[in-house]
């Protein structure tokens, strides 16, 4: 953290986005950026060297459920684990893959013949998300799904990511941790600070530790998953506490 106070021209803020800029709600359609995150990266914006969401949204849901992160200066939203890149404006990507509708039309049937109830399915385009939050017992049908969908997804060349009452099929061969890195060393960062809340998030943990800079990961605290405080350096309580930080941070920036 005192690099990162000591140059903030420096300094790459990375942060997830459900969990840790939006709070966790039931139906992952409505979900919704907490009202004071857009300003806050806004004004983030104006002192560090890049502020970048890394998140497992594509980056058209992850504008269409910030609104004002369009306008927070120099954002580049990562999305799809960092595929997809939005910035300036723009959606850059390889081409989906043809696995994802495939593996999506056998999932109906599938999560039917397991006998799951409330189970739902989010199509992400080029990923599809299958989620057990609504169902009767969450962490069960997570059990039940699990070695039938990564069975699934290696038939279709996709891999399983694991996340908060969700299991994911997408195209392996990146993740927030190499995302992250390769843009740390394209922005020539001095030092780096990652917030996140979810499993996905380790790999971000890593780069941080990995790129060799001074660096500060921050876990956005629940009691749902345990495993990325152990792991941070500071833990916030929740998307709230992440604003607060943030705020902090800005704070600290202008004095
Ligand atoms: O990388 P992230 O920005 O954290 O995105 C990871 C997944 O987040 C979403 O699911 C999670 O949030 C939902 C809304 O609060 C919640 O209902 C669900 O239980 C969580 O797992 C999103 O729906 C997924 O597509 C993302 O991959």
């Amino acid at each position: 953290m005192e690099a990162i106070l000591k140059d903030p021209a420096g300094a790459v803020i990375g942060l997830d986005f459900d969990g840790t800029l939006s709070p966790i709600v039931s139906d992952p359609a409505a979900a919704l950026i907490h009202p004071e995150a857009p300003g806050v990266l806004a004004e983030l914006g104006r002192h560090v060297r890049a502020v970048a969401i890394v998140t497992g949204r594509p980056p058209a849901t992850a504008l269409e459920l910030g609104p004002g992160l369009a306008e927070v200066p120099g954002l580049v939203i990562l999305g799809h684990y960092g595929f997809e890149r939005w910035e300036n404006g723009a959606i850059s990507g390889p081409p989906p893959p043809a696995g994802v509708p495939r593996a999506e039309a056998e999932l109906p049937l599938l999560i039917d013949s397991l006998g799951l109830k409330g189970v739902t399915i989010e199509d992400k385009g080029r990923a599809v998300a299958v989620h057990t939050r609504r169902a009767d017992d969450p962490e069960g049908a997570l059990a039940v799904l699990r070695e039938p969908l990564d069975e699934l997804a290696a038939r279709h060349n996709l891999v399983v990511e694991p996340g908060r009452f969700v299991l994911e099929l997408r195209p392996p061969g990146m993740d927030k941790g190499h995302a992250l890195g390769l843009f740390l060393a394209e922005r020539d960062a001095m030092s780096v600070m990652f917030v996140g809340d979810d499993l996905g998030d380790l790999a971000a943990f890593e780069a941080v530790r990995a790129s060799g800079l001074p660096g500060v990961t921050v876990c956005s605290g629940s009691t749902e998953v345990t495993a990325l405080a152990e792991r941070a350096d500071i833990v916030v309580d929740g998307p709230d506490g992440v604003v607060a930080l943030l705020r902090e941070l800005v704070s600290a920036f202008s004095r």
